[in-house]
């Protein structure tokens, strides 16, 4: 399918795009994803056969967002282990195709240890490809239902911090539909605000070097008949000092034991602007990305990517000239860019953490643990 982008009317909500859908087809099964690298000009497919083609799909950000990535990851396991490819080499690939995401590894451990499971209780190969199959759609369901919690959780928040009814919501990056098995995390919040007539504008930042915000998050916006604003990253000050922010809404990708936030790049500076303009800056994200594991932020790998992203302008081209063209360049050849993908936010910077298993205000790593807890109960 590739369906030229349609604006949305005015108050109605188009029809769900799938972001990620598994397929039984004749020559097998096969994982589809809407690629997007190529939206907001065009709903394309991407068809992974195999587990490289899913890696370089995660890799290049066809599919992104981190709670996508755990459900990717998951049914990459799946594709594996259907089409008889070695699982744990699979898996191998898959946890390390990206860094910071907790998430990813959390899918992939997840599936594989579902068809470890299977196998080591007799299970023949089809039937632990099925065992995998089943864990990775009860993961996709279990982020549908996550967002749901999310969005209701937050509204409660919003209604507490913000009283009127009537909110000025900034986000960053994407964090709707297209990263999640539902309608996403923070995206997902304002979506609930739009819904019940709480949301009076949303401000989406561009989202520099990859564009997830100018390209996706106004793209969902736009289909959900959301009153939104796009604007570059560095004019953000400018509508705090204008008092234009009522709060900052934004996803994660890992949070750790002491309740530090890694996010997409710009979510830093962001909190301390939103921390010295007495605005809440609220991260919602599922359990599934707290990593107790990790236990300061320091210690969060945050991934740096080819500094092309920053020198170049891709130029949309069909995807299977993608990988060898350049784009257009926006600084000299041979410009070095330095490109994290995403950057740490101290808890102290944090106003609250939105999860389906309920909110920690103030952030600290016993509010974090105490609702880690509340998922073993
Ligand atoms: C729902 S959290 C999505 C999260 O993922 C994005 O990163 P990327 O586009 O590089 O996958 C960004 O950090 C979002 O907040």
């Amino acid at each position: 399918m590739a369906d030229q982008y349609v604006q949305t009317r005015d108050g109605e909500e188009s029809p769900r795009l799938a972001s990620l859908r598994w397929d039984e087809l004749p020559e097998g099964p096969v994982l589809i994803l809407l690629d997007q690298r190529r939206l907001p000009a065009e709903e394309a497919e991407l068809v992974c056969t195999d587990v490289p083609a899913l890696v370089q799909a995660i890799r290049t950000l066809a599919v992104r967002g981190a709670p996508l990535l755990g459900i990717a990851g998951a049914y990459g396991v799946a594709l594996a282990a259907a089409r008889g490819y070695d699982v744990a080499e699979a898996a191998a690939l898959l946890e390390t195709a990206r860094p910071t995401a907790v998430n990813l590894g959390y899918g992939v451990r997840r599936a594989a240890g579902a068809y470890e499971e299977a196998v080591g209780k007799g299970a023949d190969a089809q039937e632990a490809a099925a065992a995998v199959l089943a864990v990775a759609r009860e993961l996709h369901r279990e982020d549908a239902e996550a967002s749901e919690r999310m969005a209701q959780h937050g509204l409660v928040l919003l209604d507490e911090l913000l009283p009127g009814g009537s909110h000025r919501i900034l986000t960053h990056c994407n964090t709707g539909r297209l990263v999640s098995g539902g309608e996403g995390t923070a995206f997902a919040v304002a979506l609930a605000a739009h819904r019940t007539g709480r949301l009076r504008k949303l401000w989406v930042d561009e989202t520099r070097p990859l564009l997830q915000g100018a390209r996706l998050t106004a793209y969902e916006a736009a289909r959900s008949g959301m009153s939104y604003t796009l604007l570059t990253d560095n004019a953000a000050g400018s509508l705090f000092v204008a008092g234009e922010v009522d709060a900052v809404l934004i996803g994660a990708d890992r949070i750790a034991a002491d309740g530090s936030v890694a996010n997409k790049v710009g979510s830093y500076p962001l909190a301390v602007l939103a921390k010295y303009h007495h605005v809440p800056f609220i991260v919602v994200a599922p359990t599934t990305t707290v990593d107790l594991g990790t236990a300061h932020g320091a210690s969060i790998e945050v991934e740096q990517r080819s500094g092309r992203e920053v020198t170049e302008m891709p130029v949309s081209r069909a995807a299977e000239q993608e990988a060898e063209a350049g784009g257009l360049p926006l600084a000299p050849l041979g410009t070095q860019a330095y490109n994290p993908a995403f950057d740490v936010t101290p808890p102290e910077l944090v106003t609250a953490i939105v999860t389906e298993e309920g909110t920690v205000s103030p952030v600290t790593g016993a509010g974090i643990a105490e609702l880690c807890a509340r998922l073993r109960r």
